[in-house]
């Protein structure tokens, strides 16, 4: 009975709700205005510039999040995109729940995966792509879904470019070169990682100061790139101390610093924390191209970044073996795989028996 209430609730149809109900309201949105908190914006980079390695080393160092101008994604396959979502999200909710995300499974429908870790649902719902669509696509539009396939399709190989373009120009800005990493080919192309997609919605709010379109959270990813629709709600932690909108800019996409990467860099390149915070009026949509490594790939700290005193920092993680992490501990996952001062050999050098990782 319980179970069921609960279940129920967690599908409540956003836009018809005119109060905000007290399973979705939480107590604390620190700072929910979305000012800057007197920090620098957070930095474009044009990708034509000659100097954009420096300028993306430059970010991922500081903030772990950046926006990129003449990415080369046709505007067209971001604006099909952001109307495919619209279209997908403004089905009625029995609709959608024909597409719903099953128990065990990753990819349709549903609330955010990181939900069942906070005490208040977040105003937004989701849609997860893995692979192709077809089969959820059909459940929405029995007879139309050939166009969302197809849409999702070209945004999939567009990002794909997009992100072996900055994937390169990040490993550069580390000293990195095409030979150091395993899952390169010999022309320099990252091999297929199984990308997810991820479409967000988050309809407009009766009382947005008192909801949370998306928790705080970092990627489990190496990248993510994320396109948003023309209405702000994405922020970032600066420093620790407070939180930095990422305003849209029209044609930009956002690009961030994941947990792998992270790993990857042992610790150089840090992955950003990030929230997105819902408004009165305006209905916020958001597509994320999730990035991870092949699947037989394990990810630890490049060997080039690594001496006896800078020792690697973190454990080897596939990224499934990471997102199971993920899914269990949420935020700690990343704690839970550095390696421990013990097994780095800081360590008492008589103490024969530590494990050292080289
Ligand atoms: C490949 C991924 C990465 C996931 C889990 C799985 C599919 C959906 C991704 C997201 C997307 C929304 C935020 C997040 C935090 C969530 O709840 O689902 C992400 C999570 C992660 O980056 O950990
Ligand atoms: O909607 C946004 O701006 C953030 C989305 C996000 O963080 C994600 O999908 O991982
Ligand atoms: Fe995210």
């Amino acid at each position: 009975m319980s179970l069921k209430l609960l279940k129920n609730e967690q599908h409540l149809d956003l836009n018809s709700l005119k109060e905000l109900p007290d399973s979705y309201a939480w107590s604390s949105v620190d700072d929910a205005s979305p000012t800057s908190c007197g920090s620098e914006p957070v930095p474009v980079i044009n990708l034509e510039d000659p100097d954009a390695m420096m300028h993306v080393g430059h970010a991922c160092k500081t903030w772990g999040v950046f926006q990129v101008m003449n990415h080369g994604v046709p505007m067209m396959v971001l604006d099909d995109m952001e109307a495919s979502g619209r279209k997908l999200f403004s089905l009625p909710v029995h609709q959608k729940l024909q597409a719903a995300r099953s128990a065990d499974g990753v990819s349709g429908y549903g609330v955010a995966r990181i939900s069942s870790f906070f005490p208040k649902l977040m105003w937004s719902e989701g849609f997860t792509i893995i692979g192709t669509p077809f089969e959820h696509a059909q459940k929405l539009w029995p007879h139309g879904y050939k166009h969302f396939c197809e849409v999702v399709e070209e945004y999939k190989k567009e990002m794909n470019k997009l992100v072996n373009k900055l994937m390169w120009l990040i490993l550069g800005s580390l000293g990195i070169t095409k030979g150091d990493i395993k899952w390169a080919t010999p022309t320099g192309e990252l091999k297929e990682a199984c990308p997810v997609l991820q479409l967000n919605s988050y309809p407009a709010c009766p009382d947005p100061d008192r909801a949370m379109g998306l928790a705080a959270h970092t990627d489990s990813t190496l990248l993510t790139i994320l396109h948003q629709n023309n209405t702000s709600g994405l922020q970032v932690q600066w420093e620790g101390t407070g939180w930095v909108t990422v305003p849209p800019i029209r044609g930009a996409l956002v690009v961030n610093v994941g947990d792998l990467l992270h790993i990857l860099s042992n610790g150089t390149y840090t992955s950003v924390l990030h929230r997105a915070i819902v408004n009165r009026t305006q209905h916020r949509l958001s597509v994320a191209y999730l990035y991870g490594p092949p699947s037989n790939v394990r990810i630890s700290p490049l060997s080039k970044l690594t001496d006896s005193f800078h020792p690697p920092l973190y454990q080897p993680v596939t990224w499934s073996e990471y997102l199971g992490t993920k899914a269990k501990h949420f935020n700690k996952a990343l704690s839970i795989v550095r390696l421990c001062a013990r097994m780095n050999g800081f360590v008492d050098v008589n103490d024969h028996n530590s494990v050292l990782v080289g």
